[in-house]
């Protein structure tokens, strides 16, 4: 490791211990090695973010590794998400004081040490319901359904933007508040063919990103449906910010009446917000391609 990473690195680490922070985030790809001596935190987990499939490390003091997307993420972004994730498996809850270590995998280096108290932070989660992001819905369906639209936000389809709407959760609730708009493209397809956990169905599911209404998910990973107009109309719009459109309010409203989580895609910006009881839970900005360079700034 570099000499500068290593001063970044001891750094995050007194800062950890100074504070209790409950877990240290160190984004792995700027760094070839291991980044953490042991013995260098008193009582903070470590948790390593990654873009790659195959990346483990040899330590027993990692609790857990994050697996991004591979696309190009902000540092930011990648903090969001890895913190999201981490929050749907349970390693961080609401009240927890973290440390997080991002930088430039083309660069190899660690160049930025962000603190953060989640629950607190409005930058990184807008809702003050925390911990229940996930309820029922098993982190490894919120997290694939998660990395895919953060993936097609990004990428789009066949050059153009693409705009979706995926709610995931309480399936039958939402049925209720929801009607087909166009034939079901999943009727009649064996339930293990639609499930997102299957790496066949991600194509499928963005071919089906172009048609109009919301995909519904079932908790288990189940895709029932796509082209679902969302009925639910929510009761005050005032935590929704101005210039978000009827996509946006479905997704809040279907959100508010439901234990549903949904997913939404802007195609005017490509950014992706999860909603969750009639809020904005957490908005992940769209990377600009001319400052960001191949998989991270
Ligand atoms: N009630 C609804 N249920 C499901 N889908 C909806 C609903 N309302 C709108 N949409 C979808 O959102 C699309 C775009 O709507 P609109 O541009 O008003 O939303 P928006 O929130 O501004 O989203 P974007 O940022 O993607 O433009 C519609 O073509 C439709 O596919």
């Amino acid at each position: 490791m570099g000499s500068l990473n290593t001063v970044i690195v001891e750094s995050a680490c007194v800062i950890a211990n100074e504070i209790g922070a409950h877990a240290l985030f160190v984004y792995a790809d700027a760094i070839q090695d291991y980044p953490i001596p042991s013995g260098m935190l008193d009582a903070t987990d470590i948790i390593l973010i990654t873009h790659s499939e195959s990346r483990t490390e040899p330590s027993a003091e990692v609790s857990a590794t994050l697996r991004l997307p591979p696309i190009p993420l902000t540092r930011m972004g990648q903090i969001k998400l890895a913190v999201v994730m981490a929050l749907s498996e349970g390693h961080v809850t609401e009240g927890d004081k973290i440390v997080c270590l991002t930088g430039s995998s083309v660069f190899g280096s660690l160049d930025c040490i962000v603190v953060l108290d989640i629950g607190k932070e409005r930058e990184l989660l807008i809702s003050t319901n925390v911990s229940a992001i996930a309820g029922n819905i098993p982190s490894a369906v919120f997290e694939a359904l998660l990395n895919l639209a953060v993936e097609l936000a990004s990428q789009g389809r066949e050059g153009k933007p693409v705009g979706a709407t995926f709610v995931l959760g309480d399936h039958d609730k939402v049925m209720q508040f929801s009607r087909q708009t166009i034939f079901n493209p999943f009727q009649g397809y064996p339930a293990e063919e639609r499930n997102l956990l299957n790496p066949q169905l991600r194509e499928t599911l963005k071919e089906f990103s172009a048609l109009d209404g919301a995909f519904v998910i079932r908790e288990d990973g189940e895709v029932t449906s796509a082209g679902r107009h969302l009925n639910a109309a929510l009761e005050s719009t005032v935590d929704l910010p101005q210039g978000l459109g009827s996509r946006h309010v479905a997704a809040a409203g279907i959100t508010s009446v439901t234990e549903a989580v949904a997913i939404v895609i802007s195609e005017s910006t490509g950014d992706v917000r999860i909603f969750k009881d009639g809020a904005i839970f957490m908005e992940i900005e769209k990377p600009s391609r001319l400052t960001v360079s191949p998989l991270t700034s």
